[in-house]
């Protein structure tokens, strides 16, 4: 028999629609624990409601303590972990999740995007099939997976690409690691190793700052308020106009680690161009280049290694690890 630890944190998943206004927003009670799932009897679940929460309340403090919730279940004897969660910042949580606590056990992360009373709502399937994946052999030694749609995807690759379609998650370059079907679950790709790093705050003013054309100085906003860390969502594989050059350096001199990401939605940043605000030159500088991480989770990596007091060079190696 199979033990999951499920953990409501809220979202869409657990909220329902005024059918006179039209407005989403959470219940009395939450939806998922008044309808029934259609289980193998052999899994058994125990359910918390950790948290209420849109996930755009959702902070780092949150993920922290799901995170202790989550290492105190491997101590009790869980076999998996389901985590509902709002989308918006899904992929977030799931990556901090992923990169705290590795592959000790398999953490599902799942939500909706139409609330328990829409029509076609998808968040009761959505549940059943990451209750399925968590309690499947072939889980063990993957991670944080997220499970939406039927599609079984890398907390490290998968993002949420459109705003309203139920078919939002999806993992850019790479693809879905496995599909839920019926009567099977389904993996196709074999994982990369990974680095985990387990954290005890999650403190750190980390901002994003997104490239465009005709950006001028406007880093310079950022000598107002003292900053952790950076992360910069450069131009195509890995470029910045030249005028943002002085605030970075200002920055780098202050030993403030700077990492950058492609604001591209496929591919990989890497210093290939050498002119004035080039990746190469940047590379150079000692900007660093975090290999196909988007850069909400370029942020999460940043700010779990600053709160795992990592020094400068480990700090780099880390961010340049493919985890
Ligand atoms: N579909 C959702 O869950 C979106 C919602 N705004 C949330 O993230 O809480």
């Amino acid at each position: 028999m199979k033990k999951i630890l499920v953990l409501h944190t809220g979202g869409t998943i657990a909220m329902s629609e005024d059918s006179a206004t039209g407005a989403v927003s959470v219940s009395q009670i939450n939806p998922l624990l008044q309808q029934s799932l259609v289980l193998n009897t052999d899994t058994r679940l125990q359910i918390e409601d950790i948290f209420y929460l849109p996930s755009p309340h959702i902070t780092p403090e949150h993920m922290l303590t799901l995170k202790n919730r989550i290492l105190r279940g491997i101590k009790e004897g869980y076999d998996g972990v389901v985590i509902t969660h709002g989308t918006d910042t899904l992929e977030e949580t799931a990556y901090f999740l992923d990169i705290t606590i590795g592959k000790k056990i398999p953490i599902i992360v799942t939500g909706a995007m139409r609330s328990s009373n829409e029509l076609g709502a998808d968040g009761l399937s959505n549940y059943q099939s990451a209750i399925r994946v968590a309690s499947c052999e072939e889980a063990q030694g993957k991670g944080t997976l997220v499970v939406m749609n039927d599609e079984i995807h890398t907390a490290r690759y998968v993002t949420k690409t459109h705003a309203t379609n139920v078919a939002t998650f999806r993992s850019p370059t790479f693809g879905p690691i496995g599909l839920v079907t019926k009567h099977v679950i389904s993996f196709y790709q074999q994982l990369l190793n990974q680095n985990n790093l387990d954290v005890h705050s999650a403190d750190g003013v980390i901002p994003i700052m997104k490239a465009y054309a005709g950006m001028g100085d406007s880093l310079n906003l950022l000598s107002n308020q003292p900053i952790d860390g950076l992360v910069l969502e450069a131009l195509g594989a890995g470029n910045l106009p030249p005028q943002t050059l002085p605030a970075l350096e200002k920055l780098l001199a202050d030993n403030i680690p700077i990492v950058l990401v492609s604001r591209c939605f496929n591919g990989v940043a890497e210093g290939v161009y050498d002119y004035e605000g080039g990746g190469r030159q940047l590379k150079q500088k000692g900007i660093i280049f975090c290999d196909s991480l988007n850069s909400q989770k370029a942020r999460i990596k940043l700010l779990v290694a600053l709160n795992a007091q990592l020094s400068h060079s480990e700090l780099k190696q880390f961010m340049m690890n493919q985890s």
